[in-house]
């Protein structure tokens, strides 16, 4: 089945919520209403409700099916001020609580803490640190997970899937981040029916370089396996030795991995983002992401190279890891 017949088999009928903090991007606009007309989900768009409509009008989209409310006036905002201020536990004032839930992606991050969304998208406009620093903030890591990652499905024609991760978040991982990675990462890939079979990236296969940066993957592997003991994971290993089968063959020729990986850990965010576009923009991969993981509410964040269609998309996906959270 296409991933997106199972991933909107899996959504539908469960009412599910989403919040557009910037909901005057058209095409953050068109992916919503496309969404709201096929019943997928309930988009909730943020904005003054003239620039909305004007957005609309030009695009000659109608919104009648959605939610608009306005951070600046919305009757929720003492309520959610309130609710911030405790949730930051003396991390705000009172008076920055009330001027920070007027920010779209406070107030949005807020609707999803609050219950009154099942999930945010947001990023097709602001930086990846705005976008997500709400989310690391007020949802926060399940129990268990210590620092959230951010993953992309990659997939060219219809069958060929791929997990990559983090490509999104953490800068410089230490391996017990590296090892949370990979576990989170066998889950998320589980909702895109992927099988998951993880690498441990690295420039080193099995001890062919030594470097403090190959030493961090070895951990992060033997850490990965305490945690998730039954996972199919292996590391350190090139991406051709993870990759191709007559590389593994050579470089690792004992690993059940190594050859046949279709989840991938990058070990450091330089490696992680330039990876996923190059892989996109070079070897025609569709990139859908980046996905956050480990929250306790799924967030996600857009590239601002996204268009309506990648929206579409990651809402739908958005949707569909409460199924999995
Ligand atoms: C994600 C990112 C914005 C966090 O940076 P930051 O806001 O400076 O982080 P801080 O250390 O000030 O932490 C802010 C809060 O988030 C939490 N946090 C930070 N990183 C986290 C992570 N990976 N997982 C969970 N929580 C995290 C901190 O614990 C802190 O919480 P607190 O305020 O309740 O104590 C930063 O790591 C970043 O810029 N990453 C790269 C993003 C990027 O540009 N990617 C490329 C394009 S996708
Ligand atoms: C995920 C990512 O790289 O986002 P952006 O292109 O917006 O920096």
């Amino acid at each position: 089945m296409d991933l997106f017949e199972s991933l909107e088999q899996k959504i539908t009928g469960k009412n599910l919520s989403i919040v557009f903090p910037e909901g005057n991007d058209a095409r953050i606009l068109g992916a919503a209403v496309r969404l709201a007309a096929e019943g997928l989900i309930k988009p909730v768009l943020l904005g003054t409700t003239s620039e909305i409509a004007a957005v609309a009008e030009a695009k000659g989209l109608d919104i009648s099916k959605l939610e608009l409310r306005d951070p600046q006036t919305d009757a929720i905002l003492p309520e959610m001020a309130q609710a911030f201020f405790e949730r930051r536990n003396g991390k705000a004032t009172e008076e920055q609580a009330q001027a920070m839930v007027k920010d779209p992606n406070y107030f949005g991050t807020m609707l999803v803490y609050m219950g009154k969304a099942d999930g945010m998208v947001s990023g097709a406009v602001h930086s990846t640190a705005d976008t997500v620093r709400p989310a690391l903030q007020i949802i926060k890591t399940r129990p268990g997970v210590s620092r959230t990652s951010g993953a992309f499905i990659m997939q060219r024609g219809r069958d060929e899937r791929y997990l990559f991760a983090d490509n999104a978040i953490n800068i410089d991982p230490d391996a017990q981040t590296l090892a949370e990675t990979a576990v989170e990462s066998a889950k998320t890939a589980k909702l895109f029916d992927i099988d998951p079979k993880v690498a441990m990236l690295s420039f080193s296969t099995k001890g062919s370089a030594k470097a403090p940066q190959v030493d961090k993957v070895i951990e992060a592997t033997k850490l990965a396996h305490e945690l998730a003991p039954d996972l199919a994971l292996d590391g350190e290993l090139q991406f051709d030795a993870a990759f191709v089968p007559t590389v593994a063959k050579l470089k690792a020729p004992d690993s059940k991995v190594a050859g046949y990986a279709n989840v991938f850990i990058f070990p450091d965010l330089q490696s992680g983002n330039i990876g996923y576009k190059i892989a996109q923009r070079l070897g025609g991969f569709e990139a859908m992401g980046p996905i956050l993981q480990g929250l306790n509410k799924p967030v996600s964040d857009l590239s601002r190279g996204a268009n309506e269609e990648d929206v579409y998309k990651v809402a739908i996906i958005t949707a569909a890891q409460n199924l999995i959270n």
